[in-house]
């Protein structure tokens, strides 16, 4: 038996997503139990820089240089501060798995640019400040054997799913939205996973931008508002939502660049009608990603949602109104917790990593080969 700890900073940048995590053995057979699990905030000014490092405007390589240093001491804290919660010593931790904070994420080869995806937070800065071998740099690997680098928890899905014997989905409404379908054959193989577009991205833009709030509180601001179907077919267009999976997006194009588009472009509409429209736009985005490219192929027995978005019931009421035939549940009603299944993940990918276990789902990435997934730093 190992403790692990997995750090999850997302695309939301609502915090370090922290899960200290019990485990043992390894790939199909591993057992795993949460012990704990916090959300580490990260202080305005770091979230400013990251915003900018992202931002092909503002960024630049000395800030980015710096970021990465900046992110591996706040991330060296995150497991700090998760001890000293949970009252277990550092000392009795095995590894830490850190996803890292993903700057720029272009799975495509757009112009001069290849493929390509960057997590910075300095793995050595956390290996040293917490005396702890550390599993960084999850993605680089799968994008090497030509896959999208991204998404990675499906693996996670399928240990966790695969024994149900049912056609199941698993949303993550994070930052950006993405599914894992596990058949009912439970074959690795025939699991589909892609993100399906924006998951709380714009809804939480808008609310900074218009209202000085940093997201709509159980859907709340979309309650009060109207969709307006105008500004919503036009968002349907977006050639995002066309691609065939397997597909994966970021801020890149749904970040604060298009929140402040829209914005500009529909000056006479309140920010309740906006944001309930962008509420509208990201339930049928979701919706429509499984009529586009799963109801044809098998029927869904359950979709389990997860995600901080989990929590917006204007967004689950819409979502539940676009598949009537499906039921929707959420992670919570499987005994798990919402917001910490991708730490969780991460925890068990390191815990692969260490056994020198390949943990890349094909169909979902893209991937041509099964590879192992991570860099190790020893402590
Ligand atoms: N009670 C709530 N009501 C509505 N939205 C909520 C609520 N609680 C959290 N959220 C949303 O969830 C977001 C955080 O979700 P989560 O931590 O799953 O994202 P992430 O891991 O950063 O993203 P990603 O999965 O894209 O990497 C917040 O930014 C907010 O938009
Ligand atoms: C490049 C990157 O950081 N992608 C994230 C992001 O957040 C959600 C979605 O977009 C998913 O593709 C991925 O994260 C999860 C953890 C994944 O790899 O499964």
């Amino acid at each position: 038996m190992k403790y692990a700890i997995g750090l999850m900073s997302g695309t939301s940048l609502d915090g370090i997503d922290s899960s200290l995590v019990e485990i043992e053995g390894n790939g199909i057979n591993t057992k795993f139990k949460e012990k704990f699990f916090n959300c580490y905030s990260i202080p305005k000014d770091i979230k400013r820089e990251i915003h900018d490092s992202m931002d092909l405007e503002k960024s630049n390589v000395a800030l980015i240089c710096s970021l990465n240093y900046k992110l591996g001491k706040l991330f060296a804290d995150a497991c700090i501060e998760l001890c000293y919660r949970a009252d277990i010593p550092i000392e009795n931790i095995d590894f830490i798995a850190s996803h890292g904070q993903t700057i720029y994420h272009n799975p495509y080869n757009v112009k001069n640019y290849v493929p390509s995806t960057l997590q910075i937070g300095e793995p050595s800065i956390i290996a040293y400040n917490t005396k702890t071998t550390v599993i960084s740099n999850f993605r680089g690997r799968d994008i090497a054997a030509g896959g999208q680098g991204a998404p990675l928890v499906p693996y996670l899905d399928y240990i966790l799913f695969s024994k149900y014997k049912k056609n199941i989905a698993i949303h993550n409404i994070g930052g950006i939205a993405n599914t894992t379908i596990v058949p009912s054959t439970g074959k690795k193989d025939d699991i589909l996973a892609f993100d399906t577009g924006p998951g709380n991205m714009i809804i939480d833009g808008l609310c900074m931008e218009l209202k000085g709030l940093e997201y709509d509180k159980d859907g709340q601001v979309a309650k009060s508002g109207k969709i307006n179907y105008k500004i919503l077919e036009k968002m349907m267009n977006h050639s995002f939502l066309k691609k065939l999976p397997p597909k994966s997006t970021g801020r890149e194009d749904f970040g604060m660049n298009y929140v402040r588009k829209l914005i500009g472009e529909n000056p006479d509409v309140t920010s309740e009608d906006l944001i309930a429209t962008a509420t509208e736009f990201t339930a049928l985005t979701m919706a429509e990603a499984y009529k586009s490219f799963v109801l044809d192929k098998l029927k869904l027995d359950e979709l389990i949602l997860c995600g901080g978005g989990a929590y917006n019931s204007t967004l689950l009421k819409s979502l539940q109104g676009h598949l009537k035939e499906v039921k929707v549940s959420t992670m919570e009603d499987h005994g798990m917790n919402s917001f910490s299944k991708e730490a969780l993940a991460f925890a068990i990918l390191g815990n692969e990593c260490l056994n020198n276990i390949e943990s890349n789902v094909k169909s979902a990435t893209g991937a041509k080969d099964y590879v192992v997934l991570g860099d190790i730093t020893y402590s």
